[in-house]
C-alpha cells in the first residue's frame, strides 16, 4: 500500500473515532495539521503505546524492579476532560507520572509516549501542568505573594506586571480565593491558616498561570467539599471544550462531578479495564455481567468492582483479570489503536528535527529568578518570628553570659592570659558548634518542594543554592554582629575600635565557614540524624587542632596536615594575634614560679604555636575553607537532585 494510501485510511478512521465524541466538535483537534508540529496553537493529542513502568525496590536484601503499570496502549485527543481511576495503589500515579515525563529517577518507563507524534521529553515540563496530590508551599507567603512569585519564575518573561496581576485576580476569583489573598498560606500543621481546600484550589490556580495546553492533576477534588470540586472540575470542563487536553485522578467523585468526564480509563493492578466515553462504560460493564444497580453512583460501582476485596483477594484479581482481558480484545480498543496507531504514523513522517518548543518560550533570566528565589527565602526567615526571636535571645543571651563571667578578669596579667583565651575559645566555639547543627535540617525541610519545583523546570539548582544561601546572610551577620557587640566590650577584651571591628569580621566568617561545613554535611547524606553521627567526630577533630588543646608542633607528624583543615585553628589564631599584639610587659606578680612567666604578647602566641604573620593568611584559608565546603555542599546537591 503506498503511503499516501495508507494515511488517508488512517485518517479517517481516527477522525471517525475523533467524531464519536461530540464533544471534539468544538475542540481544537479538528485543527490538527501534520506538517508542522505545534500543539500550542492545535491542542495536545496523547497517545502512549505498550508503556511498562517499573520501579526500583529491595527485595530480600536484593535490588530489584517491581513492574506498577502493565504493558498500557491508550490515547487522549485534544479537548478532553479524562477520568483516570481505579482503587488506590492501581498505579494511576505512576501512570500519570509517566505520560507527564515527571516520573521519579528511582523508576524505569519502558515504551512510546508522544505528543501530537512526536516523542514526550524535556520540553512536557513547559507545554503540561503537573497538579500533585500533596501540596508544597512556602508557607510564609502569602496567597498573592506565592502566585506572583510562581507567576514570575513559570511564565515568559516579556509577560507584563499588568497582565499578570489581572492573570492572578482571574484565577483567584475563579477559584474562590479572592478574600484570602492576603492570608498567609501556613507554616505548617500548628500553624496552619489557610485550609486544605483552599490549598488545593491554590494549588490548581498555580497551574493554570502558564494556561497549559495539557493539564495532569492528581486528585485536585481530594478534600475539598461537593460545591469546590464541582467548581473545580466544571473550570476544567470549560478549559477542555477550549481544546485543552486534562488528565484527572480522582477519587469518590459525585455524579454530578462524574457526568462531567468525557473520557474514563479505568485502571486495575496496573492494567487497563477500561479506556473509552464516560457514556459507554457502563454498557461494557453491562456485557460482562457485572450490573450498576439503579441508583449508584456509577463511579463508585467502577472503583467497587475492580478493588482488591480485603479476605478475597483471589476472587477480586480474578474478576479483575477477566475484566482487563475482555477489554484488551474489545471494540473500545480498536478504536483507541486506530488513534494510537495514526498518531505514530504521522509522527514517523512529521519532521519534528527542526521543532525546539522551548525556544518559543522565553523564561525569565537566571538572574531574575535568583533574585525571585532569594527574596521568597528572605520572607521564610524573617516572618518565622518565633524562631527569629528564639535564635536572637539565645545568642543574646549567650553573648552577657560570656560577658558577665569574664567581666573584670581579663587583665595584663598571668590570668589575664588564661581568661583572654578562654574568651577567645568560647566566641569561637559558639560561632562553629551552634550553627553548624542548626543548619543540617536546612536544606532537607524543603527538598520535596525544592525538587518538584527543579522537576517543573523552574529554576535551576545553581539558583536555589544560591539564592538559599544568600537569604541566610543578613540572618547570621546581623546576630553574629550583636553577639561581638555585647561579649566583645563586656568582657573586657582589648578596648580598641580596630581590635573590636576585626574580630567582628573574624567572628562573622567563622560563622559562615561552620554553617557553609553544615551545609555540606546535610547535602552528603540522606538524613539528619546520619549528617549528625558523622559530624560529631569531625567536630573532635576540630577542638584537637584549634592549638588550644595540644601544642600545634608537637601534634605527630602523620596528622599535623590536619590543623590546616580546622577553621576553629584559624580563627583561635587570629583572634588570638588582635589580643596580643604590640602588647608588652605582661606582669609576673604573685605568680607561681614553677611555670615560666609570659612577658610579652609574643610569648603568648609562642605558647599555642601561634604567629603574628598568620593573620592574612587565616582570614584568606577561612574564606577558602567555606568556598570549598560550598562547593562540595552544591556538587552534593546536586547529584542528589539528578538522580531524584
Ligand atoms: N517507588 C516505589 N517503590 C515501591 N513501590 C512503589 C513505588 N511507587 C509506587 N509504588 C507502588 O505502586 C503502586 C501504585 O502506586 P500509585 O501511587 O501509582 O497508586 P495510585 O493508584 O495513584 O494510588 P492512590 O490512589 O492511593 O494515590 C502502589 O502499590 C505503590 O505502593
Amino acid at each position: 500500500m503506498n503511503v499516501v494510501k495508507e494515511r488517508k485510511i488512517l485518517q479517517i478512521g481516527a477522525m471517525e473515532t475523533l467524531a464519536m465524541d461530540d464533544r471534539q466538535s468544538t475542540s481544537s483537534a479538528n485543527r490538527r495539521n501534520y506538517t508542522r508540529w505545534s500543539p500550542m496553537e492545535e491542542g495536545v493529542t496523547l497517545a502512549w503505546r505498550d508503556v511498562n513502568v517499573y520501579v526500583h525496590c529491595k527485595q530480600k536484601r536484593r535490588n530489584g524492579y517491581k513492574r506498577i503499570v502493565n504493558n498500557v496502549t491508550g490515547a487522549v485527543k485534544a479537548g478532553s476532560l479524562v477520568a483516570l481511576m481505579g482503587s488506590s495503589g492501581s498505579g494511576k500515579t505512576t501512570l500519570m507520572s509517566a505520560l507527564a515525563f515527571r516520573n521519579p529517577g528511582s523508576s524505569v518507563v519502558e515504551g512510546d509516549i508522544l505528543v501530537n507524534g512526536r516523542p514526550i521529553g524535556d520540553y512536557m515540563r513547559y507545554l503540561s501542568g503537573f497538579m500533585h496530590q500533596d501540596d508544597f508551599f512556602v508557607g510564609s507567603l502569602t496567597v498573592w505573594e506565592h502566585m506572583y512569585i510562581m507567576g514570575r519564575l513559570k511564565l515568559d518573561r516579556r509577560t507584563s506586571k499588568s497582565a499578570l496581576n489581572e492573570k492572578i485576580e482571574d484565577l483567584l476569583r475563579n477559584l474562590g480565593l479572592t478574600k484570602c489573598k492576603n492570608t498567609r498560606i501556613g507554616l505548617n500543621e500548628s500553624q496552619k491558616v489557610l485550609s486544605g481546600g483552599e490549598k488545593k484550589r491554590l494549588s490548581f490556580a498555580t497551574e493554570l498561570l502558564t494556561d497549559p495546553q495539557l493539564l495532569f492533576c492528581d486528585e485536585p477534588t481530594t478534600g475539598l467539599d461537593s460545591y469546590s470540586a464541582q467548581k473545580i472540575v466544571a473550570m476544567m470542563n470549560l478549559m477542555a471544550t477550549s481544546g485543552k487536553t486534562i488528565v484527572c485522578t480522582i477519587h469518590q467523585p459525585s455524579s454530578e462531578v462524574f457526568a462531567m468526564f468525557s473520557q474514563l480509563i479505568l485502571l486495575a493492578d496496573g492494567r487497563i479495564a477500561y479506556m473509552g466515553s464516560t457514556a459507554n462504560a457502563l454498557k461494557f460493564f453491562n456485557v460482562l455481567g457485572y450490573n450498576c444497580p439503579s441508583n449508584y453512583n456509577p463511579a463508585d460501582f467502577y472503583i467497587r468492582t475492580l478493588a482488591l476485596t480485603p479476605g478475597s483477594e483471589d476472587a477480586s484479581k480474578q474478576t479483575i483479570r477477566h475484566i482487563c482481558d475482555h477489554f484488551a480484545v474489545s471494540e473500545y480498543v480498536k478504536e483507541i489503536d486506530i488513534v494510537v496507531q495514526y498518531e505514530f504514523h504521522m509522527g514517523r513522517s512529521m519532521d519534528t528535527a527542526s521543532v525546539n518548543f522551548c525556544n518559543t518560550l522565553k523564561q525569565s533570566f537566571w538572574w531574575t529568578k535568583l533574585c525571585l528565589l532569594f527574596y521568597r527565602g528572605l520572607l521564610l526567615y524573617w516572618r518565622n518570628t518565633s524562631l527569629l526571636t528564639v535564635r536572637m535571645m539565645q545568642k543574646i543571651a549567650i553573648a552577657l553570659l560570656i560577658g558577665i563571667c569574664y567581666f573584670g578578669t581579663i587583665n595584663n596579667d598571668q590570668e589575664g592570659i588564661q581568661a583572654t583565651q578562654g574568651a577567645i575559645f568560647i566566641i569561637v566555639a559558639e560561632n562553629t558548634f551552634n550553627p553548624m547543627y542548626a543548619v543540617l535540617a536546612a536544606f532537607p525541610e524543603d527538598r520535596p518542594l525544592f525538587l518538584r519545583e527543579y522537576k517543573s523546570g523552574l529554576y535551576s539548582v545553581g539558583s536555589y543554592y544560591f539564592a538559599k544561601i544568600a537569604a541566610m546572610l543578613p540572618g547570621l551577620v546581623i546576630e553574629t554582629f550583636l553577639f561581638t557587640l555585647i561579649a566583645y566590650w563586656l568582657a573586657g577584651l582589648r578596648p580598641t575600635n580596630d581590635g573590636f571591628w576585626l574580630t567582628a569580621l573574624i567572628v562573622i566568617l567563622t560563622i559562615n565557614v561552620a554553617t557553609s561545613c553544615g551545609i555540606f554535611f546535610s547535602n552528603a547524606f540522606d538524613s539528619v540524624p546520619s549528617a549528625m553521627s558523622c559530624l560529631v567526630p569531625f567536630d573532635f577533630l576540630l577542638l584537637i587542632t584549634s592549638g588550644l588543646f595540644i601544642k600545634l608542633s608537637t601534634l605527630p607528624n602523620y596528622f599535623s596536615w590536619s590543623r590546616f583543615l580546622s577553621w576553629i585553628m584559624y580563627s583561635t589564631e587570629s583572634l588570638t594575634i588582635i589580643q596580643w599584639k604590640d602588647v608588652h610587659n605582661i606582669t609576673c606578680e604573685d605568680f607561681n614560679q614553677d611555670i615560666p612567666c609570659l612577658r610579652e604578647g609574643s610569648d603568648v602566641l609562642e605558647k599555642y604555636s601561634f604567629s603574628f604573620d598568620n593573620l592574612q593568611r587565616d582570614l584568606w584559608s577561612m574564606f577558602l575553607i567555606g568556598v570549598v565546603f560550598h562547593i562540595l555542599g552544591f556538587t552534593c546537591l546536586y547529584r542528589k537532585t539528578k538522580k531524584k
